[in-house]
């Protein structure tokens, strides 16, 4: 797959763009207009910085508003167009893109519109360029790729090709089994773009919240599908205007886009019946650890919570100062080593959540999968008779190891042989039911493409939580079988509980664990009776779930006393209760679920002003 960039799509100038474009790895960049008339260089000059760099400049564009116009305005469009040719000549491409006319004084008159595409054809031609024909999606005579192409087709004309682009074709919801009637020699490019599905106008919808494939709600697998099926063997490329991404890190963002791009060509050669190119997603069974980075002072910290949670601890580490809780299916790690990753996240960001296990089936084919999506690989010295965890980087610089599902307990008594304690952890808690990742707003749609692109996890629909100081943003991702579930949070509002986290603990990172029991009521009597600090939950919700979902006041009346907060949808019944945070940060959550498949969204918003009442008076 050859891959492109449009310069639009990036934040800086325009040198910087292209020089982010060519160290992520892509083939091309498209020129956009304005980022080539707002630089200080000449268009030679950019000619051959692309050139240094070894980027193809893939197309040229956009020229707006030719066809259908009155005489003596065609006239001067095509004089416009003839000196854009010299442009191109300096940039090294011989591909303009010429979006359909938005002009109010274009007709819509079908011959007309033949014989102008004619006559730029001609012009092009003459200059040995080529012109590539894109439906915008809220342009009044042309803007669906159906009607396009039809206007291609009948100027038959060799310089004359179509630009497809998903935005347009996928916003109006056209089929992408219409593609099929294109002739592939006659499609000279092909723009990628993915977005939320919105319900607003299609203009404002694409300028500013078009995402990288796999960030959004689009068909997208389908789409380039059927464009490899007629054939095209041209440019892929990504064409995202987004006001986030113009703002944010243009490294990261065509990092994403690569990403993006690359299992996009995978998915949609699975679909059209080619050899993959990418080694299939894995998808984790479940967390087989969560390690927390904490001096001996919140070691006891966190202890305390565990041990209020029934967790009994049952290792220590045979040669380092790391211990092992447990209970159920889960297990915790305390890390308080004076040295290493685990001690260096503890001094910057206090006692944490440093790294997370996945029971993996085939560590290889993740390790594989990551290095094609350019993940980071995390590699440490090993002592040798150490076991080895291979690693990968996560949020916020955390670590996500990919245990061995079939050789984990042989882990377990290698690495922790000592056993500490003779009393036995309570049952109240099986397994990990999710984990929450907070980070900057900035870098939620990376993170989201993060785990979806490495793994077997599909996201489900973004949600916005109402914290008292502001709205959050909360989209979850999950494997098929829901052994592994990550819900992340991100908002703009500078006080929200998630942004005083980002604050207080020196960037992104777990917030709060939930764990699953299938005896909620019991878990959170014995949790309180031996002291866990709990989240308390205010009268009125109780009288408003009492009338909402018609509940036994018995019940209602056991949930208040215990801070149990309840939710119910098609699928079944949630419930849920919260400690308090540990030193501010990372708190504990215990879910049962029955039937249910969500998160208690509607809780959220309540939770979150529970705790906004231990805020700090400062704003902390
Ligand atoms: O929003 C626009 O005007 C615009 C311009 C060029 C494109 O390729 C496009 O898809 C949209
Ligand atoms: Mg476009």
């Amino acid at each position: 797959m050859k891959t492109s960039i449009a310069t639009v799509s990036l934040s800086g100038t325009l040198v910087e763009k292209l020089a982010s474009i060519a160290d992520r790895g892509f083939d091309g960049a498209e020129i956009f207009e304005n980022d080539l008339l707002s630089a200080p260089q000449s268009s030679a000059e950019i000619g051959r910085v692309m050139v240094d760099l070894g980027l193809a400049c893939t197309i040229f564009q956009p020229f707006r508003d030719f066809e259908g116009l009155p005489p003596e305005l065609s006239e001067r469009a095509l004089e416009r167009m003839r000196r854009k040719f010299a442009v191109m000549d300096d940039l090294g491409t011989d591909l303009v893109l010429l979006c359909s006319n938005c002009s109010p004084e274009a007709s819509g008159e079908r011959n007309r519109l033949v014989d102008d595409l004619g006559r730029i054809a001609d012009l092009a031609g003459k200059h040995g360029k080529r012109i590539a024909y894109e439906a915008l999606a809220w342009a009044p005579h042309t803007s669906d790729h159906r009607d396009a192409w039809s206007l291609v087709r009948d100027v038959d004309h060799p310089s004359l090709g179509l630009c497809l682009d998903s935005f347009h074709s996928l916003s109006r919801q056209i089929p992408s089994s219409s593609i099929g009637d294109i002739r592939g020699e006659k499609l000279f490019i092909v723009q990628l773009a993915d977005a939320p599905r919105l319900d607003m106008d299609l203009l404002n919808w694409s300028r500013h919240f078009r995402c990288m494939p796999g960030q959004g709600d689009f068909p997208l697998a389908e789409f380039a599908a059927a464009i490899r099926r007629i054939g095209y063997e041209g440019y892929w490329s990504l064409e995202i205007f987004n006001d986030r991404f113009r703002a944010g890190s243009a490294g990261q963002v065509a990092r994403d886009g690569l990403r993006g791009l690359r299992v996009l060509e995978d998915q949609s050669k699975r679909l059209a019946g080619l050899p993959p190119s990418l080694t299939a997603p894995v998808e984790p069974q479940h967390v087989e650890f969560i390690e927390f980075a904490a001096s001996h002072a919140e070691a006891q910290e966190f202890s305390r919570y565990f041990a209020a949670l029934g967790f009994v601890e049952v290792g220590r580490h045979r040669s380092k100062s790391v211990v092992r809780w447990r209970q159920g299916d889960i297990n915790l790690v305390i890390n308080s080593e004076p040295e290493g990753l685990a001690h260096s996240f503890d001094i910057v960001h206090g006692g944490s959540v440093c790294a997370i296990g996945l029971a993996v089936n085939d560590q290889q084919a993740v390790l594989e999968r990551a290095g094609a999506l350019d993940v980071q690989r995390f590699e440490q010295p090993v002592a040798p008779d150490e076991w080895a965890i291979p690693a990968v980087r996560g949020i916020g610089g955390s670590l996500l190891y990919l245990v061995d599902g079939s050789s984990r307990e042989a882990m377990w008594n290698s690495e922790f042989p000592e056993p500490v304690s003779a009393s036995q952890p309570r049952s109240d808690l099986t397994r990990v039911d999710h984990i929450a990742q907070t980070m900057q707003y900035e870098e939620f749609l990376s993170w989201l493409l993060y785990y979806t692109a490495l793994f077997d996890m599909t996201k489900t629909p973004q949600l916005e939580i109402a914290d008292p100081m502001g709205i959050v943003y909360s989209q979850a991702v999950e494997t098929p079988s829901r052994g592994v579930r990550f819900t992340l949070n991100g908002s703009m509002a500078a006080n929200a509980l998630s942004s005083r986290f980002i604050h207080n603990y020196f960037g992104a990172g777990v917030q709060h664990i939930a764990f699953a029991s299938s005896d909620v009521f019991g878990a959170a009597e014995r949790a309180a009776e031996a002291g866990l600090p709990m989240l308390e939950i205010g009268p009125n919700y109780y009288a408003d779930i009492e009338a909402r979902f018609a509940l036994d006041p018995a019940l209602v009346e056991r949930m208040a006393r215990l801070n149990i907060l309840y939710d119910r949808d098609k699928d079944g019944e949630y419930f849920q209760f919260y400690s308090r945070a540990v030193a501010k940060r990372v708190f504990f959550e215990v879910v049962e679920r029955r039937g249910y498949d969500a998160y208690g969204a509607t809780n959220a918003t309540i939770r979150l002003n529970a705790q906004s009442q231990h805020r700090e008076p400062a704003g902390l």
